[in-house]
């Protein structure tokens, strides 16, 4: 009989997640404690940004033309008890309030609803990023709440698809690792991947705390990569050398690589941010938090250049915002998404509005989001209508959409030609060309 899937939490990674394991063929049934998620996921209407899920969705949810039917959802644990063979946890992991540590609660609510409907031997997948040592804990607790002879197995399987890229990298990994204790466990798992997802795909196979720091480790190289550069672009300032140069001329050094060397404002979002903070409490924790202390300044140098730019801005319009309209092009943590978590773009724009400007900001998708947590901040329905009136525009996302805006016509709009590139990807030719003023990270100013 073939497999069943559950995939437990339908955000941006599970959402993904279960409409990837209809694709490659399995009955998949999502399940949310949101209930207007699973309304609108059955609606075949993703509730977030991703390009390429909707139609992914609509391939496998019933009611659309040609649709497998594959794929449901729901928010009753006990159908999912019914339903699945193998269940993916896929919830979140966020930042523990005012803490660096990982608030684990989502997961163990999720374990502890799944395990007591459990009605046959089970393997449970945790795919959410969490501190090296849950896997085994969650195993034990999962054993003790399962009913009394249901085997119910537990593995690890962490996820490393980038948000904008989720269809395409879900669909063909980099590569695919399990944290497992059995042959059977990695059996079942190497079935779940088997082609054509794995097709080219390096398949790890490891213990549970391999697996658990593969993910943690991944995403802290990428932080550290990032403020690398960004650290480069400070002394480029200092000095007056050109970062964007700097990258590309050591990116052709094969050991270094081209990729994760765009100095800006830094990096945001639902996980890098929250991931090295919650490495660096579980290093505490075991002990070895030396070995991390590397974090600490990755961290704070990204937490610098948001300060950075901000500054930049002020001393632009003269040395104070009160009484200056600043016009922000970008509100997510990057351009493909509406994910506007620890977004560095909105950051920057709250922080201006602080300190008495008049903040108006445009993002392509993200404006609900935004509006929702900065609802002080105002919003406009285009760049051009958010650069009316305004003595400096900054770029803080870099949204395709605003490479092609015409320097000429937005122009005509703002009261100051001003252009700070927070995310060094415009063109500053076309934009000096225009009369404008470029400004941008870790590079000359003319
Ligand atoms: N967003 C991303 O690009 C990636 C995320 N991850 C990891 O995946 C995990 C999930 O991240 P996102 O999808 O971004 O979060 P998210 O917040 O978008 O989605 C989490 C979902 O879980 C649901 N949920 C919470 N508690 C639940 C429960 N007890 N039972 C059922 N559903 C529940 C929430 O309602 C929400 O829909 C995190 O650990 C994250 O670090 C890993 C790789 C990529
Ligand atoms: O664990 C996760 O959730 C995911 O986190 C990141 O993916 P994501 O957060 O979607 O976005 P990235 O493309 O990594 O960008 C993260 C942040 O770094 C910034 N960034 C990225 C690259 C760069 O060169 N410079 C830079 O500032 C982006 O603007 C963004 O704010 C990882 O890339 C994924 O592999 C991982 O699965």
């Amino acid at each position: 009989m073939a497999l069943k899937i559950t995939v437990i939490g339908t955000g941006y990674l599970g959402a993904t997640h279960a409409a990837a394991m209809a694709e490659l063929g399995f009955e998949v049934l999502g399940l949310d404690v949101v209930p207007e998620k699973i309304e609108m996921l059955s609606a075949g209407r993703v509730p977030m940004y991703e390009p390429g899920l909707e139609e992914l969705l609509r391939r496998h949810v019933a009611g659309f033309e040609g649709s497998t039917g594959r794929l449901r959802f729901t928010t009753s644990y006990e159908e999912a008890g019914e339903f699945g063979d193998i269940h993916f946890i896929c919830v979140n992991t966020p930042q523990k309030h005012g803490e660096y540590a990982c608030d684990m609660s989502y997961v163990d609510a999720a374990v502890d609803s799944l395990a007591p409907h459990l009605t046959r031997p089970v393997l449970v997948v945790g795919k959410s990023t969490v501190p090296v040592g849950s896997a085994a804990r969650l195993a034990a607790r999962l054993a003790e709440l399962a009913p009394v002879g249901v085997d119910a197995e537990l593995a690890w399987n962490p996820e490393f698809l980038r948000e904008g890229f989720a269809v395409q990298d879900t669909l063909h990994p980099d590569r695919i690792v399990v944290g497992v204790t059995s042959e059977r466990a990695e059996k079942l798992l190497r079935t779940v991947y088997g082609t054509p997802l794995a097709e080219g795909s390096p398949f790890v196979v490891t213990d549970y705390p391999t697996a658990e720091l593969v993910k943690t480790a991944a995403n802290s190289f990428l932080a550290t990569k990032i403020s690398f550069i960004n650290a480069m672009a400070e002394v480029c300032e200092a000095a007056g050398g050109d970062v964007v140069k700097l990258a590309e001329a050591i990116g052709y050094d094969e050991r270094i690589g081209k990729k994760f060397l765009r100095a800006g404002i830094g990096f945001g979002g639902g996980c890098l941010p929250k991931d090295i903070r919650a490495f660096m409490a579980r290093a505490g924790e075991l002990g070895a938090d030396q070995a991390l202390t590397f974090l600490r300044e990755v961290d704070s140098i990204n937490m610098r250049r948001r300060g950075h730019m901000v500054e930049l801005a002020r001393n632009a319009v003269g040395g104070s915002f009160l009484g200056k309209r600043v016009a922000v092009l970008g509100a997510t943590f990057k351009p493909d998404s509406d994910d506007v978590r620890d977004s560095p773009a909105l950051n920057v724009a709250g922080q201006i509005h602080l300190q008495g400007a008049q903040v108006t900001v445009f993002d392509p998708k993200g404006m609900d989001n935004a509006r929702a947590l900065f609802p002080t901040l105002a919003y406009a329905p285009s760049a051009l209508e958010a650069a009316r009136g305004a003595h400096a525009v900054l770029h803080l996302t870099e949204w395709a959409e605003f490479r092609e805006l015409d320097p000429a016509a937005l122009g005509e709009a703002v009261a100051e030609r001003r252009i700070l590139d927070g995310r060094n990807a415009l063109d500053p030719e076309r934009w000096r060309e225009a009369g404008w003023t470029y400004r941008a990270l870790g590079r000359p100013t003319a």
